[in-house]
């Protein structure tokens, strides 16, 4: 008699040894009793079929994964997944449904990182059809349902991340029918040629947190809610403003300035990068940037930005801070990043991620001036690098109370000013 390791066992060696291309790409978990059948189809021509559980639509993104165990609500509803079939490498999904849309006292979602869903579907291995949580008012499905993002599940979300760890993140089709969708007939269009941040930013300046004792510019590309919140809850006013906003007109209006994370490709960016490029020049303050903005800044500074293989997307990421040797744990979603093997004179990079070398931050040699590619507001993902925004508005503070001026303009303009009240 075969003991029940030794078939586990060999089970799992005849499945290593048969090459991927072999194995069926079907479904794999018991999908939604009595639901409909999904496909998603890789540009590439793989084609995972299942069962749909959210609305019965079609789109096309571009397919990546994550590797977050926790936090589907929050990561559904981060900007940045905008135009992404998300694929979770997590199996079971939907098992503490969705949240109730409570707001805290800045007015912002507590349990969603923006208004609505928005990454383009979602694929899962296998969901679970009961969910249980005190705070959960409806099930992933009925969510996706009424806010229009199909879903699937039942797919082999190993296979598929096999796939795109091989051939990098793919373009994809999710559909629903009997039949998958004749590929030539897909409208495959890529949604990094557009400029998602300009869909996804603010259109007109919003303040959080009006009595704050420092005034912040969070230059919206698509900001994660809890970013929003970590500034205000560190006693800063945030004015969030639109993504192409002209600071250059009001620099001297804020006491420190912030860029968010956002989708897409940072090239589209050429405003908001111009805007920065001078900022960099005059500005005396400090400038924060997180994902997006690290990317933007790196740019304005002068560094290329490529695009990663798959990127990296989950809440277990190791970076280590290159001033100290610290290996922190991030949370990260990102697709694009900055080639820091030469930096442009007066920077210097700041972390690097511990898995793959790729850059995890910059910071300006004299200058306020920094920012991370991971995610320190997190939601989901560790807190580790929650200091950042404690050392920021600190900064920010301490430079406004020194009396530090917003520009180097203002501090030109005032010296006449002072030269003729030292005269008098
Ligand atoms: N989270 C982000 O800000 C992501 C930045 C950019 N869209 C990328 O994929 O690299």
């Amino acid at each position: 008699m075969v003991s029940p390791m030794a078939l586990l066992a060999r089970t799992l060696a005849s499945a290593a040894d048969t090459p991927l291309s072999a194995r069926p790409l079907h479904a794999h978990y018991p999908v939604v009793p009595g639901s409909l059948t999904a496909h998603l189809q890789l540009r590439t021509g793989e084609v995972f079929t299942g069962g749909s559980f959210g609305a019965s639509t079609a789109t096309i993104g571009e397919t990546v994964f994550t590797t977050s165990l926790v936090g589907y609500p929050e990561s559904m509803t981060d900007p940045s997944y905008r135009g992404q079939l998300l694929v979770f490498t997590q199996p079971l999904i939907g098992n503490h449904g969705v949240p109730r849309r409570t707001r805290d006292q800045y007015g912002i979602l507590k349990h969603f990182e923006s208004e609505k869903i928005q990454c383009s579907g979602i694929v899962v291995g296998d969901y679970a059809t009961k969910y249980s949580h005190w705070n959960a008012v409806e099930s992933l499905s009925e969510w996706c349902e009424r806010e229009g993002i199909p879903a699937i599940t039942g797919v082999d979300t190993r296979a598929l991340v096999h796939i795109l760890r091989g051939q990098g993140s793919t373009l994809g089709s999710l559909s629903v029918g009997a039949q998958p969708i004749d590929s030539a007939k897909i409208a495959w269009s890529d949604p990094n040629v557009e400029n998602l941040v300009a869909q996804a930013s603010t259109t007109e300046v919003r303040v959080f947190n009006p009595d704050g004792d420092v005034h912040i510019a969070l230059v919206d590309c698509g900001a994660k809610n809890n970013i929003v919140r970590s500034l205000c809850d560190q006693g800063a006013r945030v004015s969030l403003v639109p993504w192409n906003y002209n600071l250059s007109a009001s620099l001297d209006s804020f006491d420190g300035i912030f860029i968010s994370n956002g989708p897409g490709s940072p090239s589209h960016c050429t405003e908001a990068i111009a805007q920065l490029r001078h900022a960099f020049e005059v500005y005396q303050r400090p400038i924060f940037g997180i994902c997006m903005g690290n990317q933007l800044m790196g740019l304005a500074a002068g560094i290329d930005v490529y695009k990663l293989r798959f990127g990296n997307r989950g809440h277990n990421q190791p970076a280590i801070d290159l001033t100290t040797g610290r290996c922190v744990i991030t949370s990260q979603n990102h697709g694009y990043a900055l080639d820091d093997s030469k930096m442009p004179a007066g920077w210097d990079r700041l972390y690097v991620n511990a898995n793959d070398g790729s850059n995890e931050g910059i910071r300006h040699i004299e200058k306020p001036f920094r920012s991370v590619q991971f995610h320190p507001e997190a939601r989901g993902g560790p807190l580790d690098t929650a200091f950042v925004f404690a050392d920021f508005v600190n900064d920010v503070r301490a430079a406004k109370l020194a009396g530090v001026a917003a520009t180097a303009h203002a501090e030109l303009a005032a010296e006449p000013a002072q030269a003729a009240a030292a005269a008098a």
